[in-house]
């Protein structure tokens, strides 16, 4: 009986999980900005390995920005089903959810420059 109930638990989050994975692959495939953001996520955490910096900023940093990239698509869409004509509500949620990716990337960008700058300045021998 509990085993059963864990197993459809199981199948109901596995089920969710590739709801999950269609609204990713939707956006990698439908937003430019996205797989820019992915390629500088894998650069970013590909230095911090081979320069032995902390890797646990530049993740939260970067699934920050990579999520909320997911949102502002999801926004866009529900403000174009809800909206398909210009209205300035319409342009208020676009350009806010827009603005929401931009603080978060300028944030992951000095997360970044102070987590992997003072390495990299050692390696190419410009830091004490
Ligand atoms: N229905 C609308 N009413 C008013 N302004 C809109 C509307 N749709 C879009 N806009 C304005 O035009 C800008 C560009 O809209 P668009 O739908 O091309 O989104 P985007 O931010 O360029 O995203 P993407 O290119 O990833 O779809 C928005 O940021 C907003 O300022």
């Amino acid at each position: 009986m509990r085993s059963d109930g864990s197993a459809l638990s199981l199948k109901r989050w596995w089920r969710s999980a590739g709801f999950a994975w269609a609204g990713i692959a939707h956006t990698y495939r439908t937003q430019a900005n996205f797989r820019i953001e992915v390629a500088a996520a894998v650069i970013a955490a590909a230095l911090a390995l081979a320069l032995q910096a902390p890797l646990t900023p530049i993740v939260l940093c970067c699934t920050l920005v990579l999520s909320l990239e997911v949102v502002n698509t999801a926004l866009e869409a529900l403000t174009d089903l809800a909206s398909p004509g210009i209205h300035p509500l319409a342009k208020i949620a676009k350009d806010a959810a827009a603005a929401a990716v931009l603080i978060a990337s300028l944030g992951a960008l000095l997360v970044g420059l102070a987590v992997l700058g003072p390495p990299m300045l050692k390696l190419v021998g410009l830091h004490p």
